[in-house]
């Protein structure tokens, strides 16, 4: 079957395919989170690869880098420069020629997918005891010690991990029950002021002495009031996974010393994008203790080894520390470093132009990156009247470039922001060319979805009332918001977690007799499912029985809305993710090697809930086999570590990108150029820019001026193919604005407002009632979420006219016409 992980509904998109070069010259080759390359030709199986073949294909430098022993060493290098194949090989190097004991390995990558990607490649070079290391993302890592060590910090092993919805939700909580305005104080904003804090592991104590305003003793105040709950619910958010664990390190030093014991070797790619507190669990693993008078008997530190590039750190605003990297050799003691500096990915145009445009970011170490990949085609400049121009203009591109033998999934399309796909989306809808959307709608968001989980989440940890008020009255079983109330009063008074308060609601004051009916059918359902959680049954299993006995299932099956028939279908796709899980938990993105595989203990529904709740955005990214005939589309944050041979860099404009946001600020405009380095640093053969004139942002069309990012690439290397119409002054359209006056609309610009105009009537038509296509069988028809398909049935007349439409791999839908967003082609 497909990968559990994907969005439902365009799976479809997915032909096969793929092959690798590790090689730029080498023609065709596949996207790849950490090295495709040579690594194919080393023969797979439980052989072990020879010494030459863990060398093979590094240079100088990188076998340096590969070989090292002792001290901390730091690898820092431009993109491209095969950072992240030196990190591979050399936890194959360690294993088959170091002796190291896999299981004392701890590999830190950015996503769950790069993860997967490395532990494979480890795999091929030493065999199946690879699966014993640690290869992971802090936050996985972080869970698998905290599952652990949890009782020491008060919480239950079983405790939950809240995502920023779960967060959000118990933030609306804390606003009210401390009675502040949520017109001043956002939810979203304490979080991300929280979320700061915890990234510095400002605790709730010292952020209270901290607050040196109202308003932030407000915010400290919400900090210790979220906390509280958290706990009282048995959960952490994101952020508390890396404190909690630092924490415990500190607060514990014997098992910090466990720890140390256990990780001999810790390798960090992408470490120009850790935060404080991940740079201070690394340093808890790997630097001297400084309570070693050398009486006890202390642990020696594990080897160290980190990768990265200033350049390319573009995590500030979630509290990454570029400091962490250039302080390396004085945050530990006698390291070394070593510099990479041929690239192996792009040709010499491409890599002049990063060069040429990081080059203007103030107070970085200026690099030497060289690549002997040849020039390359030049860069292909297109400048559209609108969004939707430049989006026709690369989809022609693509089609141009297929039939002249490239695939599609050799192409990648980059934007700034993530409602930048919709245009794309529309047009490759239209052209029948398959697409992958990276970190679009997510199927773990759909409200269905995490209903399921809701209620397995409370069947594994009864405390997590954020779940449980989520499920408790739905589906709708007649326990309302005042018994609700009831209840949580009484659980507050009694001191008495939520559920526990629910087994007692017939002594909680105020409750009408008929809820209190109710609340005890509920509870009795929950507390018989959870004992097939104690029989340890399968998570698959438990998933359909709960929705079955919960009633959820039988609500959404009585429904006539036909939206609610695709909701059947996702959770059916969520009972085959848990099903799949449960007879292979090696399968999925984020697998990550536990005590599972081990054969201690089988896949339990606490581990499943653990996959799914750290699955990431980037983690959507298809397999490569997967990919060859798809288009890929994603945000230039998720393209980190990634390459394509062939790259559209689109909305290159003053105000997208630069964000609009970094316009204003001197280092704020340094992480968006070095966003730009990233984007461009993913081409190996071939670079798009474009840019559109007019551009309907939330509606309302804005002239951009073009982005100053275009004015520092070097003039000479761009081929600009087409430039902007209502300025004809070709020699200066490389300056900023040039091409788009202000507040002046040009014929064309206006045509552009009335073409903005009826697409936001048709987006105001289309969120409501709509016009009631006329349809018949075997016509053809898009929609917003499924994508193309056939008409295959009709039903109903007028207002309640229904139509069957066969999505292909999506499956076959029955849609109100008055309401789906559908289009007749
Ligand atoms: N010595 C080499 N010979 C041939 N190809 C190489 C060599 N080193 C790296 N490569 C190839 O170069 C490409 C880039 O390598 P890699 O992804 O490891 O770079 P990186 O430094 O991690 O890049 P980024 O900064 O973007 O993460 C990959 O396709 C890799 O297989
Ligand atoms: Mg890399």
């Amino acid at each position: 079957m497909n990968s559990p992980f994907t969005i439902p509904g365009l799976e479809h998109l997915q032909p096969s395919g793929g092959s690798g070069s590790g090689e730029a010259a080498g023609g065709q080759s596949r996207s790849s989170a950490v090295e495709g390359g040579d690594e194919a030709r080393v023969e797979r199986g439980p052989r072990a690869a020879s010494r030459e073949q863990l060398l093979e294909g590094l240079n100088d430098p990188q076998r340096a880098a590969v070989v090292h022993e002792g001290a901390p060493l730091l690898v820092v290098a431009g993109a491209g420069s095969g950072k992240t194949r030196v990190l591979t090989r050399r936890i194959a190097w360690l294993v088959a020629e170091r002796g190291a004991h896999p299981g004392s390995i701890l590999a830190i990558t950015f996503t769950n997918k790069a993860a997967a990607e490395m532990k494979e490649r480890v795999e091929e070079l030493v065999g199946k005891r690879a699966r014993l290391m640690w290869v992971s993302t802090f936050h996985s890592a972080c869970v698998r010690i905290l599952r652990k060590e949890a009782d020491k910090l008060g919480y239950k092993a079983s405790f939950s991990i809240y995502d920023a919805a779960d967060s959000k939700r118990l933030m609306g909580l804390v606003l009210k029950e401390l009675e502040l305005d949520p017109k001043k104080y956002q939810p979203n904003a304490v979080l991300n002021w929280i979320s700061d804090r915890k990234n510095e592991l400002v605790d709730v104590d010292e952020a209270a002495k901290q607050a040196s305003n109202a308003f932030e003793e407000a915010y400290a105040r919400a900090y210790r009031t979220y906390q509280r709950r958290l706990s009282e619910a048995n959960a952490m958010d994101f952020d508390d996974l890396i404190m909690a664990t630092v924490h415990l390190f500190m607060a514990f030093p014997d098992v910090r010393e466990t720890y140390r014991r256990r990780f001999r070797h810790v390798l960090v790619d992408e470490y120009q994008d850790t935060n404080h507190a991940q740079y201070a669990l690394i340093h808890q693993l790997c630097a001297h203790d400084p309570e070693d008078d050398g009486s006890a008997q202390r642990v020696a530190p594990a080897e160290l080894m980190v990768v990265g590039d200033a350049d390319q750190s573009i995590y500030a605003f979630r509290g990454a520390n570029i400091r962490n990297i250039l302080d390396f050799e004085k945050d530990f003691a006698d390291a070394t470093s070593i510099l990479l500096e041929q690239n192996y990915r792009s040709t010499q145009t491409i890599l002049a132009t990063a060069n040429q445009v990081i080059g203007h970011n103030k107070g970085r170490k200026p690099k030497r990156l060289w690549t002997d990949a040849g020039d390359g085609d030049k860069i292909v400049g297109w400048v559209a009247d609108d969004e939707h121009a430049e989006a026709r203009f690369v989809s022609d591109e693509i089609d141009r470039l297929v039939d002249a033998g490239a695939r599609p999934g050799d192409v990648a399309v980059f934007y700034r922001t993530n409602a930048q796909s919709r245009v794309f989306e529309e047009i490759f809808m239209r052209t029948g060319q398959p697409y992958k959307v990276v970190g679009g709608v997510r199927f773990y968001e759909r409200k269905e979805v995490r209903d399921a989980l809701a209620y397995l989440r409370v069947l594994v940890n009864p405390a997590d009332e954020i779940s449980l008020r989520r499920i408790l009255n739905t589906p709708k079983r007649g326990i309302g918001d005042r018994a609700e109330a009831c209840v949580s009063a009484y659980a507050e008074r009694e001191r008495i977690t939520f559920f526990e308060a629910l087994t007692k609601a017939h002594l909680a004051p105020g409750i009408a007799t008929r809820s209190l009916k109710n609340i005890q059918g509920f509870v009795d359902v929950m507390t018989e499912v959870a004992q097939m959680v104690e029989a340890d049954e399968r998570p698959d299993v438990i998933l359909e029985t709960i929705l079955d006995r919960s009633g959820y299932l039988a609500e959404l099956e009585a429904s006539d809305d036909p939206q609610d028939g695709t909701r059947v279908e996702n959770l059916a796709e969520l009972v085959a993710v848990a099903r799949e899980f449960a007879e292979d938990p090696q399968a999925g993105p984020s697998a990550d090697p536990t005590d599972v595989e081990a054969g201690t203990v089988s896949p339990g529904l606490g581990d499943f809930l653990e996959r799914v709740a750290l699955v990431a955005d980037s983690d959507q990214i298809p397999d490569a086999d997967d990919t060859a005939g798809v288009v890929t589309l994603m945000t230039l944050h998720t393209a980190k570590g990634l390459e394509f041979p062939i790259v559209f860099l689109t909305g290159l404009e003053d105000g997208v990108f630069p964000h609009m946001r970094a316009l204003g600020d001197a280092s704020e405009l340094e992480e968006e150029r070095r966003l730009a380095y990233v984007g461009i640093t993913r081409a190996r053969q071939k670079l798009y820019v474009s840019r559109a004139v007019v551009r309907s942002a939330w509606g309302a069309p804005s002239h951009n001026p073009a982005s100053r990012f275009i004015d520092e690439f070097p003039v000479d290397l761009v081929d600009w193919k087409r430039t902007a119409q209502m300025a004809p002054r070709p020699r200066t359209e490389y300056s900023r604005g040039a091409s788009a006056p202000m507040g002046a609309p040009t014929a064309a610009g206006r045509r552009n407002f009335s073409s903005a105009a009826a697409r936001l009537d048709a987006v105001s038509k289309a969120t409501s009632a709509r016009e009631i296509p006329s349809l018949a069988p075997g016509d053809r028809v898009v929609h917003d979420s499924f994508g193309m398909g056939t008409v295959v049935a009709l039903e109903g007349v007028a207002e309640k006219s229904v139509a069957s439409v066969d999505f292909g791999s999506a499956g076959v839908k029955r849609l109100l016409l008055r309401y789906a967003p559908l289009e007749k082609l």
